[in-house]
């Protein structure tokens, strides 16, 4: 069957398979991120949440099924084309040998330019200027990258991926390694982008929250796909996670808030 497009469809995946040797990692795939849109991928640890971004973004190919990126197969846009439209921001970089902050970032400006532009040094200057103050990092601007903590390191891989100014934004595990007001900070800038974004996430309250729709995987299934309501409830949680939740909406919102449920633990008196 041809793929029939959504008019508002920004990426779309469809019937997406990828195994390993031994294992079906992504089975059969098919949703569609609209523009605009944050979605956040939800499931429990090995569920193919990292390998799906990685077919996403051209770095594996699936064994069967397609990726578009603006109603075009990305298997036919070249790397620097698609660079210029989706960065990408992983949870383990290897920055291979030392460069400090703004080193690093001034390679992500390198994609955009053209050979036949002069490099405005200038310009390159207030840009990064620009991003480290967004992510908080203007005092560590001549550290050197693997001397930063690890949720220095993150905050710095997301300005880098800023400044390709790309129009989708794809995470893997975002808030990893950043403090609570970290994550609340680096979600709250990620959703002002006003750009589309697709990240994996493992709080469901920062995913409720955050993101408009959910994708929620389970053994490389895609099990529900929907806004945090239609997505976040009491079933789909325990079946997925396997634990008791209540959820109610958050008491200074829309969206719904998991409360879970600890049985057997003393808790501490107040
Ligand atoms: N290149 C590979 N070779 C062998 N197995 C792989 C490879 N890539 C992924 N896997 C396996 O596929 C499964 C899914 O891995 P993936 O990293 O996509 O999960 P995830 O949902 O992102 O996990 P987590 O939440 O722990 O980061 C895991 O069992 C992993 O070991």
């Amino acid at each position: 069957m041809p793929t029939k497009f959504q008019s508002n469809s920004h990426m779309e995946v469809n019937h997406l398979s990828w195994a390993t040797s031994s294992k079906k990692v992504l089975d059969d795939l098919s949703f569609t991120i609209e523009r605009g849109d944050f979605v956040g991928i939800l499931g429990p640890n090995g569920v193919g949440k990292s390998s799906l971004l990685r077919c996403m973004y051209k770095y594996m190919s699936p064994d069967s099924g397609k990726v578009f990126l603006n109603n075009q197969n990305i298997d036919s846009i070249s790397h620097r084309e698609f660079a210029s439209k989706v960065a990408v921001v992983l949870q383990h970089t290897h920055v291979g040998f030392s460069m400090t902050a703004r080193q690093l970032l001034a390679t992500g400006l390198i994609n955009q330019q053209k050979w036949w532009q002069r490099i405005d040094h200038n310009a390159e200057k207030v840009e990064i200027d620009r991003v480290l103050s967004l992510v908080d990092l203007t005092d560590k601007a001549e550290q050197v990258f693997e001397s930063l903590s690890g949720g220095e390191q993150q905050r710095l891989l997301i300005a880098r991926a800023l400044l390709q100014k790309p129009e989708i934004l794809l995470l893997d595990e975002p808030t990893n390694h950043l403090d609570v007001g970290y994550q609340v900070e680096i979600l709250k800038l990620i959703k002002s982008l006003d750009i589309t974004v697709v990240a994996s996430i493992h709080d469901l309250n920062l995913a409720s929250a955050f993101c408009d729709k959910l994708l929620l995987l389970r053994e490389g299934k895609l099990i529900k796909h929907g806004t945090p309501a239609q997505v976040l409830t009491p079933a789909s949680i325990e079946n997925i996670y396997g634990i008791k939740t209540e959820v109610d909406r958050h008491p200074k919102g829309t969206h719904p808030r998991v409360t879970y449920h600890f049985d057997g633990v003393r808790h501490a008196a107040v």
